[in-house]
This record gives C-alpha cells, structure tokens and sequence, in this order.
C-alpha cells in the first residue's frame, strides 16, 4: 500500500509575468506508467481542455514512444521585459543558441520590441538565431510593417510566430512578407489542424502536447502536416515538459531548437532536477516529482476544490 495519493494539486509562482500570469497551477495524475500533468489555462472550457486530459491519462497510464535522440535543442524563452532583463535571461539561458522573444505585449510602447530584439542580439551573438512570437496581436498591414522593423532589429529573425489571428491572416501575410511565419494558435486552437498546410499559411508548425491530446497525437499530426515541426511547451512543471521533450525525442526530424526551456520561467518545481538546458540542449528524461516539492507546493484549498470540480467536468467530457 502506498501512502501517496495519485493526484496532487500544485500552484507556483513564476519569476516573471508571461502571458498575463504570475502563478501556474496545475494537476499531476499518478498511472502505472508513471505521472502525468493536467494544467489547461483557466480561459480554456471544458470541451478544451478534454485534450489536455488526454495528454495526461497517456503520460500516467501508457507512456510514450521510444526517443530517436538522446538530446533536444532548445530556444531560451524571453518573456516581454526590458532589455537588460532580456540580455540576463538570455546570458543565463544555459548555452542556449536560440532565442524566442515575446513581442507586441499590451500596454508597452512600440519600440519596447525593437530594445529586447536588439539586447538579445547583443547577448546571442552573431551566429544565435531569433525568432519572435506575437500570439496573433496584430493585422496584416501591421504586421507586415512591424516584422520589417522587427527584423532590423533582430539582425534577422529565424520566423515568427503567429503574427496574426487564424489561417486567412497567416495565408495572407506570408505573400507579404519575407520572414518565415510559424503557427501557433492556428494549430491548437483551430478545429482543423491541417487548414494551415493547405492553405500553405506556414514555413514551420508548433506542437504542444497537452493543447493538442497527447504525444502520439502530436506524431500523428507532424506526418499529417509535412513540415517542419517545433515542440513547445505550454509552460508546464518539469513533469509535463518531460511529455514535450518524449515528442521532440521521437520526432524523426527536428530541423529547428525546440520551446521547452520553460522551466526556468518557474520560480519554483515539482522535481529536485529540472528540465533545463546545458550547452543549448536538455537531456532526454522524464524526471519523478519529488514528495517534499510537491507539500511546497501544494494548492491552497479553494484552488484545490477549484481543480477537482473542474476535472470531474473535464472527465464526464473524456
Ligand atoms: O515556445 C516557447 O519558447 C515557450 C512556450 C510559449 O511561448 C508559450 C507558453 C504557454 C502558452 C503559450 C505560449 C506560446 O507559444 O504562445
Ligand atoms: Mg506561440
């Protein structure tokens, strides 16, 4: 008989604002095959977050496919701060050779973007590669106007992600601009996956675990869509990084460094060994959450009660 329940209920702080948020919280389900992480976004319903349930009973109750890789290289993310603050993340990122910027945040000035794009240059180096994402905040005419900018100031941009909503924008933009365009939102929102192929709205397609149902979900998908591919995280624990970095792992092809060194965007974690970078890489493993981390962080009781009634929801969905 153990004494350890099979779910747990977690809330940790970040160490800086990232979409909106100052905390993640979250759910791990224990199965035979180990833990899983169930933490859909509260904006999402419960239709939604069906998919990211998936995601964690595949992580408990089977596991994943075998890796191809014994290393995944990864993108430092920088959150939409200051330019100092920016060239710290960036110095600090574990050797990463690549950097996600976020751009285009609410409320800042517009050259806000072009000061970060040019700190972290300046701490990338010549040879990093630069890639911004937007989450869709802009309209065509501006977005066609703000990557020229943007790519000026970046000493060149790798590509950006979802500049734009949906994948008429995207179709559209991409005969306007010279920057690569990733999908996003386009993906793991949309109810067709594959419009963004079709429709030739991209150069590089994101794939989350949890938004979109599970790690052979996702490997199903990246044969569907036929281009390159990069996995990113959804900002989750090191548990449920462990089930994005088992996607990049499999992959047969992964031309471009992945978004999964979210872990240090987390001020705290479930596991004494984190899923972080070294030498610009995070080794392939599935780290166990610790008991003691998650007592730190266990939810105080109405998030707890919060989370219980949302996944009785969530399961009579399933
Ligand atoms: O891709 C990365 O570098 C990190 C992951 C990331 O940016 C993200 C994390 C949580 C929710 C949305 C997003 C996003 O890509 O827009
Ligand atoms: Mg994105």
């Amino acid at each position: 008989m153990s004494a350890q329940p099979d779910l747990a209920v977690w809330d940790v702080p970040l160490r800086t604002r990232f979409r909106g948020l100052t905390r993640r919280d979250g759910v791990l389900v224990r199965g035979d095959a180990g833990w899983g992480e169930f933490s859909p976004f509260w904006d999402y319903d419960d239709d939604v977050a069906v998919r990211w349930w998936r995601a964690a009973r595949e992580a408990a109750d089977e596991g994943w496919p075998d890796p191809v890789r014994t290393h995944v290289p990864v993108n430092v993310t920088v959150p939409a701060v200051d330019p100092e603050h920016a060239h710290r993340i960036v110095r600090g990122s574990g050797g990463c050779r690549t950097a996600k910027v976020k751009v285009a945040e609410p409320g800042q000035p517009v050259g806000a973007d072009e000061a970060r794009l040019e700190a972290v240059r300046d701490a990338l180096g010549a040879d990093g590669a630069i890639r911004v994402d937007a989450n869709a905040a802009w309209d065509v005419d501006t977005a066609v106007a703000r990557l020229a900018a943007l790519d000026r100031a970046a000493g060149g941009l790798e590509y950006a992600e979802q500049p734009v909503p949906g994948v008429d924008d995207l179709a559209a933009l991409r005969r306007r601009t010279h920057v690569p365009l990733a999908a996003d939102e386009a993906v793991r929102l949309g109810d067709d996956p594959l419009a963004v192929v079709r429709r030739q709205a991209a150069d590089v397609v994101v794939l989350k675990v949890q938004p979109l149902g599970g790690v052979r979900a996702c490997l199903r998908l990246a044969e569907q869509v036929g281009l390159p591919v990069v996995v990113s995280s959804a900002l989750e624990t090191s548990v449920g990084l462990a089930a994005g970095l088992a996607l990049a792992a499999a992959l047969p092809e992964l031309p471009h460094a992945c978004g999964l060194a979210t872990a240090a965007l987390l001020a705290d974690d479930l596991v004494t060994d984190p899923l972080l970078p070294r030498g610009g890489a995070i080794e392939v493993r599935r780290p166990l959450p610790s008991p003691d981390l998650l007592a730190a962080a266990a939810a105080p009781r109405a998030l707890a009660e919060r989370w219980g009634a949302r996944l009785a929801a969530v399961r009579a969905r399933a």
